[in-house]
């Protein structure tokens, strides 16, 4: 197949990308991607007869006037048109073959085209920076190959030079860089040690850089044959005490001590001083171990089940909250581990993993590595590195994760899979972690777990298990969507363990207390709460709601919610900058009004915009309540490294009464002495201008609740809200998700959208406001004679201007199952003007 262009053509439509020359076609050219910084593109180079060469190896090749590392990418069976074929250079060598598996990159080329996204952009996620850069070349002897008196057959003296240099060290190894330096005529004179075999070539990957390097404080005796003052014994007392070993800038602060005092000691022959190399993977206290725990009945058969699977297959594993799903993903990763295959588990945030990498690393040790995006580039780098070198078997980490090398991978799990922020928004390719996490699964040929308690409605379409579900139209419904889709297998966990209640859920209605008197954002029932809670000596979780600037208008009077005539979604309130008219607006189809001083329904003037932060409700709470002890968790105060786990063993070690906190604290946080789970305003959730906002609400407020009573003392849930007749209330309330699920799913069929139907976001943005709508509008325009493609828009985004830039969008609705031929996309960016840029959202998750 010939591909034209990188970016985005013959891809698009799906075909798979020929990665091996096959026996009957020839290739002649390989396009690569060459490691020098700043070059964002691929180049086509010329394939050298007599060299094999595969997409993935690690190539060099001439560039300008020097010679760079490279990977090959894929091969082109013509050159590209506006390249002139005697112009085009050969390949130089392959330094390293094989480098990656070729499904690594039939996965790193699938999403590429899934995502319309330059192969490139896909590599620079999936790959830590400068991989390449800090490679080094080296070439070492291949001493069983030399004949004696190997000398007298060299003709070049640059082969003779290079021969006596690695001759004079033991190893008989340098770098290439080395080797330049010091012999002229490099290249040629090892080519013809290469060639004769005498040498070989191969990439080292680099060590992100020097290693770094601390000091640490060692005793040595305990100063018994000595003299010693009080304070000096004192100080390897405490040394003693600590295990015998510290680093100096902690011996420093525990023995309150100074560096020079130290050394004094040291001089005495107590205690020893020197450098130790600390290794950059994400540090974490040492964990006591822990034994595999004894299943529960529904545990056990879920096991037995994905014990049973044998290749790719596609599990939903569906458990209430507390219900002991990590307790499964580990006992079926265990076996895999000790016949030396390996684990990927992907966990949506980092707010969430210290405590699930603490019970990972509690059952296997050093064999799990942390990987996520927050690591610094150095911790990241070597953390890559070592996956990639095989040290370590079980991967856990956040959405990018899912491109770490972990060799042999025969189980993939995403925990909380309908979590959003397994989502890329930006920038491209604007992967779901799930897609990416099937194709893995599919390409290495091992189950994929996804586990939930409030599965995404994707997911549960395509549970394929007869009697699973209710009779009649949704069922007709599924099945045609199942026809289009890989089924998924269905495992639940329907009870938490020890056949612990889910916590019982209240519900106030807030309009009922303003009425009743009460002008606090706290209800009656929520006080009281609050004020038994220290008196009980138990814990709770107060959950905000609380999105930056986008925010909804309801009336607090009747609980009136202003809507868009045209869509069934709320009306958002735009600022877009101090001293303009406040605005409401849709951002499905652009309509627009003025804020209006009145319910449109009740005349009230209590109209209300809803989202106050955690700041404000931990202000209020200081107020209300000054002895409560609470601790604010959301991204304002976790934005230092290690805040997360900090946070939350405080509040596990009892510090705090209550924790503060957004989304952050509904995902997989385990503590059994939470008993009360207070929601200030459910309405933030509701009314949010998307067609998830249900969906996300349900699962939000569902996880939210199943954080309390997971221990001894039973839990109470209580959610505030002026709509307490809205559908997603009553599902949280009675815990049942497949009404929900059935309801919600017969209104995305009416209105198709996924996973009925399919969507396609294209944002605009540019620092010129009317540009960036021009565009838009031609590209809407250009969109509108195709067929079987529904399009809103174009529509400002709910915050229309962002760092300077304004921004559009379009949105592109289509039916599942009959996914248009689009437009070149190539054209398409073509219509976009150098100052206006284009992202193409597949997918997309968030719509405003
Ligand atoms: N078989 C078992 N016997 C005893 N305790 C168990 C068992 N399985 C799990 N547990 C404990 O029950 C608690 C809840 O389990 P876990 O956190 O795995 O639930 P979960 O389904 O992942 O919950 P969520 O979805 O709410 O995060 C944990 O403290 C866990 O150690
Ligand atoms: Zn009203
Ligand atoms: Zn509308």
């Amino acid at each position: 197949m010939y591909i034209k262009d990188v970016s985005l053509s013959a891809v698009a439509v799906g075909e798979p990308v020929e990665l091996y020359q096959s026996k009957t076609t020839f290739y002649s050219w390989i396009e690569v991607l060459v490691d020098c910084p700043g070059s964002s593109d691929l180049f086509t180079y010329k394939l050298p007869e007599q060299l094999e060469i595969k997409p993935g190896d690690i190539l060099t090749v001439p560039f300008g006037a020097q010679q760079v590392g490279a990977i090959a990418i894929r091969f082109l069976s013509q050159p590209p048109a506006d390249l002139a074929p005697e112009k085009i250079r050969e390949v130089e060598d392959v330094v390293s073959r094989g480098f990656f598996p070729s499904t690594y990159w039939e996965l790193l080329n699938r999403i590429a085209a899934y995502y319309y996204t330059p192969l490139i952009q896909v590599i620079r996620v999936a790959l830590p920076p400068g991989l390449l850069g800090r490679s080094q070349r080296r070439l070492r002897l291949k001493p069983e190959n030399i004949p004696n008196g190997a000398e007298n057959f060299l003709r070049s003296t640059a082969a003779l030079q290079i021969l006596k240099i690695l001759q004079s060290q033991q190893d008989g190894d340098y770098s290439f860089k080395y080797l330049k330096r010091q012999v002229k005529g490099f290249d040629w004179g090892k080519k013809q040690l290469l060639e004769r075999g005498w040498a070989e070539n191969y990439l080292e990957l680099p060590r992100y850089s020097k290693p770094q390097t601390k000091l640490a404080v060692m005793l040595v005796n305990n100063g018994l044959y000595t003299k010693l003052n009080k304070r000096q014994q004192e100080i390897l007392k405490l040394l003693g005490d600590h295990g015998g070993e510290l680093w100096l800038t902690e011996c420093v602060e525990i023995c309150k001590t100074t560096p020079p005092t130290l050394r004094g000691l040291e001089q005495k022959g107590c205690i020893l001083i020197e450098e130790r190399e600390i290794l950059r993977r994400e540090q974490s206290p040492l964990i006591a171990g822990d034994q595999a725990k004894s299943l529960t009945d529904a545990q056990t058969h879920a096991l037995e089940r994905i014990r049973s699977l044998n290749g790719f297959a596609k599990v939903l594993l569906h458990g209430v909250t507390g219900s002991g799903k990590t307790e499964v993903y580990l006992q079926a990763i265990a076996p895999l581990l000790k016949e030396g295959k390996s684990a990927l588990v992907l966990v949506p945030e980092i707010g969430l993993t210290p405590q699930l990498t603490d019970r990972f690393r509690a059952r296997f040790g050093n064999k799990v590595q942390v990987y996520h995006s927050a690591l610094s580039e150095g911790e990241r780098y070597d953390t890559w590195r070592q996956i990639f070198m095989g040290e370590v078997q079980v991967v856990i980490g956040t959405r990018s994760a899912i491109f770490t090398p972990l060799p042999n991978v025969d189980l993939i799990i995403l925990d909380e899979e309908h979590d959003s922020s397994f989502k890329q928004d930006s920038p491209i390719p604007t992967y779901h972690a799930r897609t990416v996490a099937q194709w893995r699964a599919e390409l290495e040929n091992c189950p994929l777990i996804l586990g939930s308690a409030t599965p995404c409605l994707e997911s549960w379409v395509s549970v394929k298990e007869e009697g699973s579900r209710g009779e009649g139209e949704i069922n007709n419904l599924i099945t045609s969507y199942q026809s289009t889709v890989p089924s998924l297998q269905y495992l639940s966990l329907p009870e938490r363990i020890n056949s612990r209640p889910l916590p019982p859920v209240e519900i106030v209605d807030m309009r009922q207390e303003l009425q009743e008197g009460n002008r606090s954002i706290f209800s009656r029932s929520l006080q009281e709460a609050l004020e038994q809670l220290q008196e009980r000596k138990q814990q709770g979780i107060l959950f905000i709601h609380r999105r930056g600037h986008s925010t909804f208008v309801s009336c607090r009077s009747c609980g009136y919610v202003l809507e868009c005539p045209n869509c069934d979604v709320s009306l958002a309130y735009h600022h877009v900058e101090e001293g303009t008219p406040q605005l409401l607006r849709c951002h499905y189809c652009n309509y627009g009004r003025s804020h209006p001083p009145y319910c449109p329904k009740c005349s009230s003037p209590y109209l209300k915009f809803f989202g106050s932060g955690t700041q404000r409700v931990a202000q209020e709470l200081n107020k209300q309540f000054p002895h409560l002890r609470l601790i604010r968790f959301d991204r304002d105060t976790t934005r230092n490294k290690g805040a997360h786990r900090n946070l939350l063993t405080q509040f596990a070690n009892g510090e705090a009464d209550l924790l503060v906190g957004t989304q952050m604290l509904s995902k997989g946080l385990d503590l059994p002495q939470v008993t009360l789970v207070g929601v200030v305003a459910a309405d933030g959730l509701l009314h949010l201008s998307d067609y998830r906002a249900s969906e996300r609400a349900f699962q939000t407020l569902t996880q939210v609740a199943g954080r309390a009573g997971r221990g001894e003392d039973p839990g109470r849930v209580i959610v505030q809200t002026y709509t307490p007749e809205h559908p997603v209330i009553e599902a949280v309330k009675t815990h049942d998700y497949q009404s929900f699920c059935d309801a919600e799913l017969a209104q995305r069929q009416a209105l198709n959208y996924p996973p009925m139907g399919r969507l396609i976001l294209l944002r605009l943005s540019s620092v010129d406001p009317i540009q960036v709508q021009n565009t838009a509008q031609i590209i809407a325009t250009n969109f509108s004679d195709q067929e079987g493609l529904e399009i809103l828009g174009p529509a400002p985004a709910s915050i229309l201007r962002v760092a300077n830039r304004y921004r559009w969008q379009i949105l592109l609705k289509f039916a599942a199952d009959a996914l248009p031929t689009l437009s070149d996309w190539q054209e398409i960016r073509v219509l976009c003007p150098a100052t206006v840029s284009l992202t193409i959202d597949v997918d997309p998750i968030n719509i405003m």
